[in-house]
């Protein structure tokens, strides 16, 4: 028996299908809105829209009721009293690469392995998230830190859950794969979710701007990339990319991502200060200057790694990177104003 349509029962069956044939496709789709029509489900609804349009049911043998058991139970891993990581933003990197794989310039790049990969590294790479930073988890010599030996934590811990799921006989996406692929799969899931360690950020970037010269050596065309280490560099970064793009999507989704990024932050904070632990950067509500933060992550890190996207997939991702560099700008604007006002 075929489960509900995106695999979640909504009475608002027919506005969600309308929102994924217009919106699915799209940088920008409102994903808070897909969280309100998919009954607070928007990971499956997401998941479930991406393999229907790309076909993977029939691709890859996968049986839509089991796709449906395994990610209703990733959504439940995932904490819903997170502000910020929680199933909206698993579903958000999600659909966001899914637009950023449909750029015609890397059209022929990937095998569908690879793409699949993809897709379902985003979806469960902060699964079961605890709602604190990787430097929080080693400071309370936390039983996660001392599991992984402060190494890439949560990193860590989000593929250990994920493919602990797969386990399930009922939620077994890949019964019908080989060994090999199945092998391959799992490599390539757990470099992508390692790679979201923002600790990665600067080796990850400079191996891009290295892609980037050499792409532009050879004629613009990109590669045809044949060796496993230059692929997944491109689906590293990709998958980076797109965890870091609250920041070049449409103002309303950027600062709606930002209230909540600041709150998780700020409950950090107040744990910190309630266990006498000197407060992490940014973390303090007293004191904390929004807009400025903004204007400085995306100065030194979203803007430099969007850039070298942007470069890659020439002329495909032009609009993004617009729509960053306008919103660095409101921020701006913003933390000027309330400067101004704070000297009155
Ligand atoms: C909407 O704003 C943000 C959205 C995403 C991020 C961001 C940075 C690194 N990542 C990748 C995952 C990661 O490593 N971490 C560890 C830590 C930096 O907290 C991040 C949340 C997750 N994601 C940062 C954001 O803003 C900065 C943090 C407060 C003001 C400036
Ligand atoms: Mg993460
Ligand atoms: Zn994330």
């Amino acid at each position: 028996p075929l489960p509900p349509k995106f695999g979640v029962e909504t009475p608002r069956l027919a506005e969600l299908s309308d929102l994924f044939d217009s919106g699915l496709d799209q940088w920008g789709v409102d994903i808070f809105l897909v969280d309100e029509l998919a009954c607070h489900k928007p990971l499956s609804a997401v998941v479930y829209a991406i393999f229907e349009k790309r076909d993977f049911f029939n691709k890859f043998h996968i049986h839509p009721a089991v796709l449906v058991n395994y990610f209703s139970q990733v959504e439940q891993h995932y904490k819903q009293e997170n502000p910020y990581h929680n199933a909206i933003h698993a579903a958000d990197v999600t659909q966001s690469t899914h637009v950023l794989l449909n750029a015609p310039s890397i059209a022929n790049v990937f095998t569908e392995l690879e793409i699949l990969a993809s897709i379902f590294a985003c979806a469960i790479h902060d699964v079961n998230h605890p709602g604190v930073t990787n430097q929080f988890l080693i400071n309370t010599e936390s039983e996660l830190a001392i599991m992984y030996n402060d190494m890439s934590v949560l990193e860590n811990h989000h593929c250990a859950v994920a493919f602990k799921l797969l386990q399930e006989p009922s939620s077994n996406l890949f019964a019908s794969f080989d060994d090999i692929q199945r092998r391959q799969l799992r490599k390539m899931v757990i470099d992508m979710v390692l790679a979201t360690d923002m600790s990665k950020h600067m080796s990850l970037l400079a191996d891009l701007k290295t892609m980037v010269e050499t792409k532009k050596v050879s004629g613009g065309c990109l590669l045809k990339l044949d060796n496993y280490s230059e692929k997944m560099q491109i689906m590293q970064n990709m998958v980076h990319c797109a965890d870091l793009s609250n920041p070049a999507k449409p103002l309303p989704l950027s600062t709606h991502w930002v209230t909540r990024v600041m709150e998780e932050f700020f409950n950090q904070g107040d744990r910190e200060k309630a266990l006498g632990l000197p407060v992490s950067p940014m973390c303090c509500r007293e004191t904390a200057n929004v807009e400025k933060s903004q204007v400085s992550f995306i100065d030194f890190i979203v803007h430099p790694l969007w850039e070298a996207w942007t470069e890659l997939v020439h002329p495909d991702a032009e609009h993004i990177l617009n729509t960053l560099e306008q919103n660095r700008d409101h921020y701006c604007e913003l933390s000027a104003a309330k400067e101004a006002e704070s000297v009155k």
